[in-house]
């Protein structure tokens, strides 16, 4: 198996070091982890369920990782205040989550935040999407992107960039748009607010893109130049392929019934119609977006997580050069 960065004629080091399923979870032997009573009831709570097993093998490792890098940024943080002769201001660590849709980036990025919130220094663990920096459905239909919905196009990233901005610099409240998959567009007058958070974890597609480079915008930031720990979730594109029908069909019996669904007309549709449908839109928007525009930011990322045909994690590559 190949590293996530390389190609057949790529003669430098990788930057990775590969884990099997295996190195990784007795990585936990060094650092003694388990999950108690309450965490095991946090995780089952969660919206998509997913194998304890999985958790502590793979996702409890990550996380002691995770706070093993807090601890050393805060260290950093003191030494540049320590430099400038400032008090130091708290800042929070930053970690964003990459990947199709689909391929598990929400349920990896939920199970990290109760991991992580059960360290002593990262008691306040915040989630934000960055759907909700899509621009409305109205303004992508104006500049002709309704069918190009989270390509890096469709986002308002100029808006994102300020808020994970503002949020890094210990601002005391700062609000994010909310985005409803129920009505597929932005909720009028609706905020996430987030306020002081030890950690900020950012998930969504377009996370590890480089800045645009324009004419009139030569030295933009990327919402990533703020990330201090950047993850992205991996698999064989027929698995996702497989994982986004399946989600569908599953949200045809669920959520599309409800009639203020965006996608009710679809809540009727028969096995074979509805696979049929799920497959079109993948094959026009979430396949191109990910072959375009996801796959190349991978090598970008501190860790990739390789999952197998059945969610689990058969790899963990993890940056260390
Ligand atoms: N670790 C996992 N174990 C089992 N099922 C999972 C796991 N991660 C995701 N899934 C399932 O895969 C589908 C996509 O996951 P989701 O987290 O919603 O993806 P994304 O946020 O990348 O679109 C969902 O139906 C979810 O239940
Ligand atoms: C809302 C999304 C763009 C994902 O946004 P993200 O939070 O990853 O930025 C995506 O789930 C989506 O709706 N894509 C459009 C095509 C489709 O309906 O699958």
């Amino acid at each position: 198996m190949t590293s996530p960065s390389t190609t057949a004629r790529e003669t430098y080091p990788s930057p990775y070091v590969e884990l099997d399923r295996s190195d990784w979870a007795r990585l936990r032997r060094a650092h003694p982890m388990s999950l108690d009573a309450d965490d095991l009831q946090r995780l089952s709570g969660l919206e998509e369920p997913i194998d304890l097993r999985e958790v502590e093998e793979v996702y409890l490792p990550v996380s002691r990782l995770l706070n093993f890098y807090v601890g050393a940024t805060s260290g950093l943080h003191q030494v540049t205040s320590d430099f400038l002769g400032e008090s130091p201001a708290k800042t929070p660590f930053i970690i964003g989550v990459a990947g199709s849709v689909a391929v598990g980036k929400s349920t990896t990025a939920r199970v990290l935040r109760e991991l992580l919130a059960r360290w002593d220094d990262t008691p306040r663990v915040e989630l934000v999407t960055t759907d909700g920096f899509l621009f409305p459905n109205a303004e992508l239909e104006r500049r002709g992107l309704l069918e190009r919905k989270g390509f890096p196009e469709s986002y308002d990233r100029r808006a994102l960039v300020r808020f994970v901005a503002e949020v890094k610099s210990g601002k005391a409240e700062v609000t994010a748009p909310v985005y409803s998959h129920l009505v597929y567009d932005i909720v009028p007058g609706e905020r996430t607010v987030i306020r002081q958070p030890d950690v900020l974890i950012v998930e969504g597609l377009n996370v590890l893109q480089q800045p645009v480079v324009t004419p009139e915008r030569r030295s933009p930031l990327a919402v990533s130049d703020f990330f201090d720990f950047s993850i992205y979730v991996d698999a064989r594109e027929r698995d996702i392929r497989r994982w986004y029908v399946n989600r569908f069909l599953t949200l045809r019996g669920t959520a599309f019934a409800n009639p203020d669904s965006y996608f009710h007309r679809f809540a009727a549709l028969s096995d074979d119609e509805a696979v049929a449908r799920a497959t079109q839109i993948w094959e026009s928007i979430n396949y191109p977006n990910l072959m375009q525009n996801i796959v190349p930011t991978r090598s970008r990322a501190s860790l990739v997580m390789r999952k197998r045909p059945d969610h689990t994690v058969g790899q963990v590559f993890l940056r260390k050069l």
